[in-house]
């Protein structure tokens, strides 16, 4: 079975690990986003492409979702030390290596593609990482600070300010000139079932789409688009998802999020952009939710969607994978 999975950062690399224990068989192949990438001190950081390749392949740090286990920051105490910023993003000494060797390659001239798949050389995740483009595309969010607006990267939104300040506007920067990488819209017109993990709609999944040419690709597929809900209860499971949903004036509801996405092959109600989704899961607590989501055109099913654990994740994915088969059929 071939699976293709549009993936962020920690919700998305989580449900990945349930998704390949529940298909071991499978070929997965994950769209990344890139939207998060930052460069620092000369280096390119791809938070969410390192996330997925270091939990799949064993490295991550459980505990943060993100950069390596048995990590040390001896770099950004020197650079601190040197008081060279920014010092509000964590780099480890490790998770230095891996954007050393990616910015090394970058400029010999090798696509982000072609880096991701060397750097997965090493981690072996288990399936197929794609970034979404190999172009430069980086998430920026305007803000509001006494009456003037400005827009910062995302990370600093995410990261300094732990988007403690509304969220006007995302934009991610570049997205309209890039193109998707190669294999992307290959893998999507292939695939027999395609996934939205848990990650978060706007920023991850959202920009995976606003590379020109994806999102057509996914309400073109043949295969059946089931999502799973990152909202539970009307909050977010981890991250602030609900402050950057309230930015592209999404509720952070299971519903309202499946809504946001569309039901495929319907055009949404003001011709806005083409609707994905065939089938999309709910938590038990937002049960009430379903026969809205089914109102829409989108088959919907409450079940539990937190991902206590590897089994819990896996039972998951099993679902979403079930439900595929049932609206295909
Ligand atoms: O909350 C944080 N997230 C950090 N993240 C996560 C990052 O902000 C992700 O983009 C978000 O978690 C959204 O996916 C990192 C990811 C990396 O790959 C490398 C370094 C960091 C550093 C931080 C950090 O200091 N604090």
């Amino acid at each position: 079975m071939r699976i293709v999975v549009l993936a962020g950062g920690i919700g998305g690399a989580r449900f990945l690990r349930g998704l390949k224990a529940a298909q071991p068989e499978a070929e997965i192949t994950v769209i990344g986003n890139t939207g998060d990438d930052i460069h620092l001190f000369g280096l390119k950081v791809c938070p969410d492409l390192d996330t997925v390749m270091y939990t799949l392949g064993g490295g991550i740090d459980e505990e943060k979702g993100w950069g390596r286990d048995d990590e040390s920051f001896r770099v950004k105490e020197e650079l601190a030390a040197y008081g060279v910023g920014p010092d509000w993003f964590g780099l480890g000494d490790r998770d230095v290596a891996t954007h050393l060797v990616r910015t090394q390659m970058l400029g010999a001239g090798f696509p982000l593609s072609a880096v991701t798949e060397a750097l997965c050389d090493r981690w072996r995740p288990g399936v197929r990482l794609l970034p979404m483009t190999d172009d430069r595309v980086e998430t920026h969010v305007a803000i509001g600070e006494g009456g003037e607006r400005r827009a910062i990267h995302f990370q600093e939104y995410w990261v300094r300010m732990r988007a403690s300040v509304d969220a006007h506007a995302v934009v991610p920067v570049g997205a309209e000139q890039s193109v998707p990488a190669p294999g992307v819209l290959e893998a999507i017109a292939a695939a027999d079932v395609i996934l939205f993990p848990p990650s978060n709609p706007v920023v991850s999944v959202g920009t995976i789409l606003a590379v020109p040419g994806i999102r057509d690709a996914v309400a073109a597929a043949d295969a059946p688009v089931i999502g799973l809900s990152p909202i539970v209860g009307g909050a977010p499971v981890r991250g602030m998802a609900d402050k950057v949903l309230a930015a592209v004036g999404v509720e952070a509801t299971a519903a309202a999020v499946a809504r946001h996405y569309g039901a495929k092959g319907r055009a949404a109600a003001d011709d806005g952009p083409a609707g994905l989704l065939d089938g999309w899961l709910v938590d038990e607590v937002d049960a009430a939710a379903v026969a809205d989501v089914e109102a829409a055109g989108i088959r919907c099913r409450a079940v539990p969607l937190m991902m206590t654990d590897l089994d819990a994740t896996a039972a998951m994915a099993r679902v979403a994978l079930t439900l595929a088969g049932e609206v295909r059929a």
